[in-house]
């Protein structure tokens, strides 16, 4: 019987041929996730650049692009060809000047042409310290389309924030009378302090006239959005490390160490939320975070090259 097993060569070969099937598969599923808008293709390349020799970083470019809605062959074609990109390029062997051209592209970029049917509410969360403040401040400045939702909230303001832009300041009396009317969408108690809430009809005005809105909210009033209104885009913001959201915890130095700790125990149970969310975005550096945020918005302006 021995001589009907098969040779070493042939083993090997059956492995090889066995492990090309899967991570042709592999590949296709990071295509359909993008195809479906469950990833970002920023999100992506991020993930290529990080790991070449992975699923994300054995892509072609050129299937990479056809697999983002509203790209076809002729026109990835002229994207390759204007980012000067070789069409036998894999996004892991990328060259520093042809990932930036592509993340630029990418960034600006319109998703979507389908018109202000288009318009979602997204919803920003994450642990405490993640940088949720940080990255919607910096969508704040930099891309004024966005519409941020302004929240009420019964905490005191602090230095430089100002009322009716960083935030609603109200008393205890008038968030009752807000919850009591229904004019919150949404509304917590955070962090066992104060209360927050999303006022409603800003929200369903710009939503109506179709432009999509981004909330900034703790992770309790990211679940009750999505309950009230399932077609939200839930997007959870994750530190790079467990390491590095204690240090920007410590370092904001805005809590007594009582306090850090307090809330470090509640992000690890935040943490444990995210495969909740439609999309998770880590929050490496600031502007690019704020740009994955903005890409999930389908509201960038046509650039040149589309
Ligand atoms: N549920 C809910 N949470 C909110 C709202 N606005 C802000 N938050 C959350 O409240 C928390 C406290 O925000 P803030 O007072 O600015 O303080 P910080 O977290 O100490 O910077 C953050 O986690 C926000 O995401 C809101 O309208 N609803
Ligand atoms: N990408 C980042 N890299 C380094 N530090 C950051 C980054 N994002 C936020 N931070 C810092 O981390 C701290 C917490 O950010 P913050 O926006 O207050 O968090 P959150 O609103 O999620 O509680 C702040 O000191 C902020 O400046």
């Amino acid at each position: 019987m021995a001589e009907n097993r098969p040779t070493p060569p042939d083993v090997d070969r059956v492995a090889a041929s066995r492990a090309a099937v899967a991570a042709r598969r592999a590949r296709a599923a990071v295509k359909a996730e993008i195809a479906a808008g469950k990833r970002t293709p920023l999100a992506v390349l991020a993930t290529a650049i990080d790991h070449p020799d992975g699923v994300e970083g054995r892509l072609r470019a050129t299937e990479f692009l056809v697999s983002i809605p509203a790209i076809g062959v002729t026109k990835m074609r002229r994207i390759m060809t204007q980012l000067k990109i070789s069409p036998s390029k894999r996004l892991g062997g990328l060259g520093k000047h042809q990932r930036d051209r592509l993340r630029e592209f990418l960034a600006t970029r319109t998703v979507s042409r389908r018109g202000s049917s288009d318009a979602h509410l997204v919803v920003l969360a994450g642990p405490t310290a993640v940088g949720k403040g940080a990255v919607a401040g910096y969508i704040r400045e930099n891309y004024p389309d966005v519409l941020l939702s302004v929240s009420a909230t019964t905490r005191a303001p602090r230095p430089g924030e100002v009322e009716g832009k960083s935030y609603f300041f109200v008393t205890d009396e008038e968030f009752d009378r807000m919850v009591a009317s229904g004019e919150l969408l949404e509304w917590a108690v955070v962090h066992n302090a104060f209360r927050y809430g999303t006022p409603r009809e800003p929200v369903e005005q710009a939503l109506a006239s179709g432009h999509s809105v981004l909330l900034e909210i703790d992770l309790q009033g990211a679940r009750s959005v999505r309950a009230a209104m399932p077609e939200a885009r839930m997007v959870f913001l994750l530190p790079p490390s467990w390491d590095e959201l204690v240090r920007r915890l410590i370092g904001r130095g805005t809590e007594s160490p009582a306090e850090q700790a307090r809330r470090l125990e509640t992000a690890k149970l935040e943490l444990a939320a995210q495969d909740e969310f439609d999309f998770r975005v880590v929050n490496q550096e600031v502007n690019v975070a704020a740009r994955e945020v903005v890409d999930l918005m389908n509201l960038r302006k046509a650039p040149s090259l589309l």
